[in-house]
This record gives C-alpha cells, sequence and structure tokens, in this order.
C-alpha cells in the first residue's frame, strides 16, 4: 500500500485553481489513489455563463475523470466548490465557507493564478500575490492545518541563468508592492512596471517571484512548501497518456503549426525545452504534501519540478518530432499544409513573418471579402505572432535549475510510492511522449475524430495540389513579366526552347538509326 495514499485518505483538502489544467489532473489524481479521502473544497468562480454546479459535473463527467467514477462512485459528493473570486477582498468567500474551511481543512494546494504575460502589473498582483497572502492568512487560521503548498514556476527567477532552489528576494519588498496597488493610478503602475520587473519578461514571472518571497515571510509557523514546475505539457502516463485541455504554453503552438497558420518561429534549436509532464507534477506535488506533513522540514523547502538537467530535450528535437506527428496524425480543415521551421535571428524571423504569416492572411481575408465572408485571417494571425512574440524568450535560451530537494524527497519514497507518484522524468521517452502530446492536442483541444484522419490527408493534398498551382503560376507570371521587359530572358528563353529543340530532334533521330 502506498504510504503517501494511505496519508490523504479521510484528509479533508483544499485545492485552489482546481479547474485549471494542473489542478483537474491534481484532483483527479487525489480521488483515484485516495477515494477514502473526506472532502475537497474547491474555489470556483462562475465563468462563461457557467454555475459552480455546471463546472463541477463537466469536469467530473470528462474523459480525465472517467477512471476516478470507477473507483471513487461517490466523488460528486466529496467534491465540495466553494464560491470565490481572488481578485475580491477576502476572496469573496461567504461567512458560512470560510468557517468551514477554518475548521476543517488539512492540507491546502494554491494552484490558483493568473498565467497570462500580458496582465497589467495590478492584476497579476492581485492574483498572484495578495490573493496568496489572503490564503496565507486563513492558513494561519486553520487549526487542523498540516500542510501549505504553493505552486510556483521555475521561471520565476528567469532573470538568473543558474537557479538554486531557494526563494530569491524581490527588490522591493511584496508587501509594499500590494499597499502600492491600492493608492497607484494605472498610469504610473504602467509607468514603472518595467523597472520593477527589471531582468524578467513579463509580469506573469515577476508576480510568481513575488509570490514566492511572501510565503517565505508570511509562512510564519505554518509548514509551507513551494514546486517550481517548468513548461507543464499534456500527460504523460495517468490517467492516459496526452490529456491536454488549454492552448498555453506548447499546446497553441503546436494547433497554430498543425493548421499550418505557424510556418516560422524564432527559436534556438539546440535551447533546452524543458517541458514536464502535468501528472509528474502532480505526482511530486502530493508527495511534497505528504513529506511537509509527515516531516515539517523547517526552513521551508522549494522543490524544483523540471527535465532539463536530468533528460533534456531541445526545441530542434521537439520541433521536428511535432511535425512527424503530423504526417502520421495531421489536423483537419488545416488552413495550410504543415510546415514550420525555426528561424534564428530576427531579420529572416521578420521577413518570415511578412512573407509566410502575414501575406497569406491578407490574401486570404481579401478572397474572403470576394465571396462575401466576413474576414477573419488577419486578425487571427496577428493574435498568433503576439503570443509567439511573448513565448519566444522562453524558446531562445536555457536555464539550469538544481534538483537536490527533488531528488532527496524520491529517495525518501518507499518503492510502492515511487511507482504510484513517479516524477521520475529520467525514465522519460521524449518522442513517444511528444507524439502522445500532439494526438492529445488533435483530441482534447481540437476534439477531432482520429477516423477523420483519411479526410485530413485528402484535404492535406488538395493543398498541396493547391500551392503547387499556385506556385507554378506565380512563377509563369513573373517569367513573363521578365520576358517582356529583360532582353537577357528573352536570350534565355530563346537558348533554352532551342536546346530543347536540338536535344529533341537528336533524340528521334538516334532512335530512327537504331531501329
Ligand atoms: C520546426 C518548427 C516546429 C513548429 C512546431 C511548434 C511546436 C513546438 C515549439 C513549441 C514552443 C513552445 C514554447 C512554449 C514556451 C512556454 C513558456 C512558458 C513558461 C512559463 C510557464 C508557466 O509558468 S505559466 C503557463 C504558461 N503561460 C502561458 O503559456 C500563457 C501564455 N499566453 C498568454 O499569456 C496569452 O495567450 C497571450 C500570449 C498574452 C495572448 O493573449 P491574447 O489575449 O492575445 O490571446 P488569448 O490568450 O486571450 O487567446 C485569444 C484566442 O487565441 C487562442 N489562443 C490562446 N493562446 C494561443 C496560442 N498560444 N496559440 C493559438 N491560439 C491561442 C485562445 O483560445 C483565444 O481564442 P478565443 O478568443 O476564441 O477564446
Ligand atoms: N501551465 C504551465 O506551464 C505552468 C503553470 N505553473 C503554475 O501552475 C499553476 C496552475 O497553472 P495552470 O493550471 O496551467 O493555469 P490555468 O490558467 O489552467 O488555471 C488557473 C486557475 O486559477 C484560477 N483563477 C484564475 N483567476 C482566478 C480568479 N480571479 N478567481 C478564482 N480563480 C481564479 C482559474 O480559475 P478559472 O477556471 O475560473 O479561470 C484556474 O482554476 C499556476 O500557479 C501557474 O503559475 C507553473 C509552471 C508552468
Amino acid at each position: 500500500m502506498s504510504m503517501i495514499a494511505a496519508f490523504y485518505g479521510s484528509k479533508s483538502i483544499l485545492i485552489t485553481g482546481a479547474t485549471g489544467f494542473l489542478g483537474k489532473v491534481l484532483m483527479e489524481k487525489l480521488f483515484r489513489t485516495s477515494p477514502d479521502l473526506k472532502v475537497i473544497y474547491i474555489l470556483v468562480r462562475p465563468k462563461a455563463g457557467q454555475t459552480l454546479q455546471q463546472r463541477v459535473f463537466q469536469i467530473l463527467n470528462s474523459k480525465l475523470f472517467e477512471k476516478v467514477k470507477e473507483v471513487c462512485p461517490k466523488v460528486h459528493e466529496k467534491i465540495k466548490p466553494i464560491y470565490a473570486d481572488l481578485n475580491q477582498k477576502d476572496l469573496a468567500i461567504s461567512k458560512e465557507d470560510m468557517q468551514e474551511l477554518l475548521s476543517y481543512t488539512n492540507i491546502i494546494f494554491h494552484c490558483a493564478a493568473t498565467v497570462r504575460f500580458d496582465d497589467p502589473l495590478r492584476h497579476a498582483v492581485q492574483l498572484n500575490v495578495t490573493a496568496t497572502q489572503q490564503l496565507l492568512f486563513m492558513a494561519s487560521q486553520m487549526p487542523k492545518l498540516e500542510a501549505f503548498i504553493h505552486i510556483s514556476t521555475a521561471y520565476s527567477n528567469c532573470n538568473l541563468k543558474h537557479i538554486d532552489e531557494v526563494v530569491y528576494p524581490c527588490s522591493v519588498e511584496p508587501k509594499k508592492i500590494i499597499e502600492s496597488m491600492e493608492w497607484l493610478d494605472d498610469a504610473i503602475i504602467d509607468e514603472i512596471t518595467p523597472k520593477l520587473i527589471a531582468g524578467r519578461p513579463n509580469t506573469y514571472t515577476y508576480t510568481k517571484a513575488l509570490g514566492e518571497m511572501l510565503v517565505q515571510q508570511e509562512g510564519g509557523n505554518l509548514n509551507v512548501a513551494i514546486i517550481r514546475p517548468s513548461i507543464v505539457g499534456a500527460t504523460w502516463q495517468e490517467p492516459f497518456p496526452g490529456w491536454v485541455d488549454n492552448l498555453n504554453g506548447p499546446s497553441g503552438l503546436i494547433v497554430a503549426a498543425g493548421k499550418g497558420f505557424l510556418r516560422s518561429i524564432k527559436a534556438t534549436p539546440m535551447a533546452v525545452a524543458d517541458l514536464v509532464p502535468v501528472d509528474t507534477v502532480v505526482n511530486l506535488t502530493l508527495a511534497v504534501g505528504w513529506y511537509t506533513a509527515v516531516h515539517r522540514p523547517k526552513p521551508t523547502l522549494i522543490y524544483h519540478c523540471t527535465s532539463g538537467t536530468i533528460n533534456p530535450c531541445n526545441w530542434g528535437k521537439m520541433g521536428l518530432q511535432v511535425l512527424a506527428t503530423f504526417e502520421k496524425v495531421p489536423f483537419e480543415r488545416a488552413f495550410r499544409r504543415p510546415n514550420a521551421d525555426f528561424t534564428t535571428n530576427y531579420f529572416t524571423a521578420s521577413c518570415w513573418n511578412a512573407v509566410s504569416h502575414r501575406a497569406p492572411a491578407i490574401i486570404y481575408d481579401f478572397y474572403l471579402r470576394l465571396t462575401g465572408r466576413k474576414p477573419r485571417m488577419t486578425k487571427l494571425m496577428n493574435r498568433l505572432l503576439r503570443t509567439i512574440s511573448m513565448l519566444e524568450y522562453f524558446i531562445n535560451q536555457s536555464w539550469e535549475w538544481s534538483t537536490y530537494n527533488t531528488e532527496m524527497l524520491m529517495s525518501e519514497l518507499s518503492p510502492e510510492d515511487q511507482r504510484v507518484f513517479n516524477f521520475d522524468v529520467s525514465q522519460l521517452n521524449w518522442l513517444e511522449y511528444i507524439e502522445n502530446y500532439v494526438m492529445g492536442v488533435k483530441k482534447h483541444i481540437l476534439k477531432e475524430d482520429m477516423a477523420g484522419i483519411p479526410e485530413a490527408r485528402q484535404h492535406l493534398k488538395r493543398l498541396r495540389n493547391i500551392h503547387y498551382l499556385f506556385n507554378t503560376a506565380l512563377f509563369l507570371i513573373i517569367w513573363c513579366l521578365l520576358l517582356a521587359r529583360s532582353q537577357m530572358a528573352r536570350n534565355m528563353w530563346f537558348f533554352i526552347v532551342s536546346f530543347c529543340y536540338k536535344f529533341i530532334s537528336y533524340f528521334r533521330a538516334s532512335r530512327t538509326l537504331k531501329i
């Protein structure tokens, strides 16, 4: 029997961000390995017109939870959605709900955050710093709390090349940043943001670093741990390979490349693609929750959940495997045949963006207007290029994260726990993982059935023929324009024609003689 699974049995657990990518997989694993846990409280907000119950219902009825329903038929009774909004003071949790959380919670997994790279600093601070402070304040009033696990990111200190499992202090105290957001107006905040985040690419990585510092400062007597995952990708093994449900990180670019929108991206092929499967992150998170509660390590331990130093993959290898998988498992209704490449300098990237991204979008919108339809490709392409410009920072350089604490934790696990809560990425086969990832994007994000692959192949064949036709027509137009304007082109044309004529005559003559 797994000690970690037994530990979570009969526990009351609070998960923030449970409706997110990581949170869903965390919840699924808990219910599947510790079906006799007492309750999982999840902080949920209404979204896209759905009530809390509807959101929970949708999650429990998703493919991700299919196995859970077998081992924990009463899962819907063990999950308790609690209305909360991290944008609000006191998280907008009602008095009754707050009373229940304070009285019964044994473990907190704080996953909720804004992961957008372009959030204004005020919004990112509210979600990634102030909300964390409020959660820590709640935790300090929980008599039964055994561990508080904070999910940060391996990129919180991406301004450094080598990152240890320690909290690096930010130039301004988190509390001062929180206070200043209350009285500074947006214009001033926009003005000082570049200076505050100095060295970091966006408000996301900066506010995650602030959040870590706050947890360390205000964790008080709590049993706290911090986990820093790198780029979280689709599931590796459980509950099944290739599950993913959002367009963050690689997933969005895989969609864009598979649909033929993305043809080139500025990246350093040899730079480390530090991906880590979401189920690996979850297994480490649950092991950390158990270890923190049972061994109560002081001071707060930080755990890196990365792959680059243990089992490195690079963007070139990943890109080639993604393209190879498109051959086997093409996406449906592609705009163009998937055929992307990495460029390594800005000038080439800008040329490719103009020729391969912006121009085709303008031509296609022109065709849509001609056929009486609303143009949309230019807008979509601009959004994609904006997304890529924000991701480029992460795919043109490598970082090195120490993994001492994570390796120490693995050595503390029994063989059964190492099997059930496996976070040993050295066992990961990247080619197989990336192939499953792309198939998962097709099945779970694009909702495309594998039975549609023959039709998708036919569509790509038609696109190839159109591509050849277009190139031939373009060549002939350019050649005719050249012939009309250039004596040299005419001379060359006549030379080619006469050479062909002589070759054919000679060929005919030699055939006649042979007979
Ligand atoms: C050989 C070549 C092979 C080629 C093959 C290529 C594959 C191999 C190469 C792979 C290299 C991977 C590099 C990963 C590096 C990740 C590093 C992360 C490091 C930190 C990780 C973390 O610690 S934290 C998680 C990361 N955090 C994000 O990763 C959020 C980013 N993102 C945003 O910060 C917002 O996305 C941003 C951008 C502001 C736009 O913001 P925006 O407002 O313009 O756009 P929105 O996000 O609102 O999305 C508007 C509509 O575009 C849809 N969409 C959203 N994203 C999309 C997307 N990527 N591609 C397409 N479509 C997308 C969406 O579904 C919406 O559709 P709709 O409007 O219908 O809802
Ligand atoms: N994905 C990745 O590559 C990485 C993620 N991480 C960290 O992992 C954690 C989870 O990330 P991930 O699952 O990918 O992110 P998601 O965007 O998928 O999930 C974010 C979660 O936070 C919740 N949330 C956001 N804003 C609010 C709000 N105002 N009120 C209540 N809840 C809110 C979301 O709720 P709702 O569904 O209602 O929007 C959602 O449940 C984050 O802390 C992130 O920094 C770290 C490294 C890499």
